[in-house]
């Protein structure tokens, strides 16, 4: 892989790194933080941070201030891109459609099939390259995200568990098959038959495999996605019913954006560096 840029940042370094994935067959850019203990040579614990829709790596890593926690508690924060890009790459002109909106999921149906693979990219390319590649812990690497990031990540979470150790979400859409954003996607990417959908549920999977740990959620009670797209309400009632152990806080007058997501990074860090301590 290839550096791309390289800054100093919280006594530790922010990286961008391109590299050629075989798995969605294009070039493929993310973001690290590298803590200082990481630079020293110590294995680190990581943490992924998925992205919701339109963002790239960029995102969290210019507005989230992960740095600032990440240094804290010598933590290595990977942000992977959401999708993947360039010309041949299948696109739509709906924003919740196509590059940016890769939904953690391996497309099954013509033209996403080709390079939408973003469940493999994440859970297994990447993750094995920062391993190799990078001073991670691979026995303590937590997993959280933003919206359709926090649907990537408690989906992964539940698919891997042997490779995701924490995890935690962000205004999350936690029952795509019931939404429109998801119904949407899945329709496109893995076809009419709703069967296979049921596989990318975090409520259906949580009643199917359940998490053995627990689980924090952070929502704002004035996201103007909440009713629609969200409802963490759904994820709440199939933990209940499948024991196991969330804590939803609801936050007051928080709306969708990154100011909502950077008040509360910070205790979504500290909970994933204690969990994987
Ligand atoms: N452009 C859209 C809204 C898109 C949006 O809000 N994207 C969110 C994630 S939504 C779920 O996955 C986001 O993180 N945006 C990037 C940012 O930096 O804020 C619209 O017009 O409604």
């Amino acid at each position: 892989m290839e550096m791309i840029s390289k800054s100093k940042s919280f006594g530790g370094e922010q990286r961008v790194y391109r590299h050629k994935s075989t798995v969605t067959g294009t070039d493929m850019d993310f973001a690290v933080f590298l803590p200082r203990e990481a630079l020293d040579g110590f294995v680190c614990p990581a943490l992924f941070f998925l992205s919701g829709l339109t963002c790239t790596w960029e995102n969290v890593t210019t507005k989230g201030l992960p740095q600032l926690h990440a240094a804290k508690h010598g933590m290595i924060f990977i942000a992977p891109d959401t999708s993947p890009r360039g010309e041949k790459v299948a696109d739509n002109e709906s924003y919740a459609i196509g590059k940016g909106a890769g939904f953690y999921i391996n497309a099954t149906q013509d033209p996403w099939a080709s390079h939408y693979k973003m469940e493999d990219y994440i859970a297994n390319e990447l993750r094995t390259l920062v391993i190799d590649a990078l001073p991670v812990d691979e026995d303590a690497i937590g997993i959280t995200g933003h919206s359709m990031g926090g649907h990537g990540a408690l989906t992964l979470a539940m698919k891997y568990p042997g490779k995701f150790h924490s995890v935690s979400a962000f205004a999350p859409i936690v029952n795509p098959a019931a939404v429109p954003w998801g119904q949407t996607v899945f329709e496109l990417y893995l076809g009419e038959d709703q069967e296979p959908w049921k596989q990318h549920d975090a409520c259906m999977l949580v009643l199917a495999k359940g998490w053995d740990g627990d689980i924090l959620i952070d929502q704002g009670t004035a996201d103007q996605f909440l009713e629609e797209q969200l409802t963490p309400w759904a994820f709440e009632a199939a933990c209940r019913k499948a024991g196991v152990d969330l804590t939803l806080r609801m936050q007051g007058g928080y709306d969708h954006s990154y100011h909502f997501v950077s008040s509360f990074l910070a205790d979504h860090m500290a909970w994933h560096a204690d969990r994987l301590d």
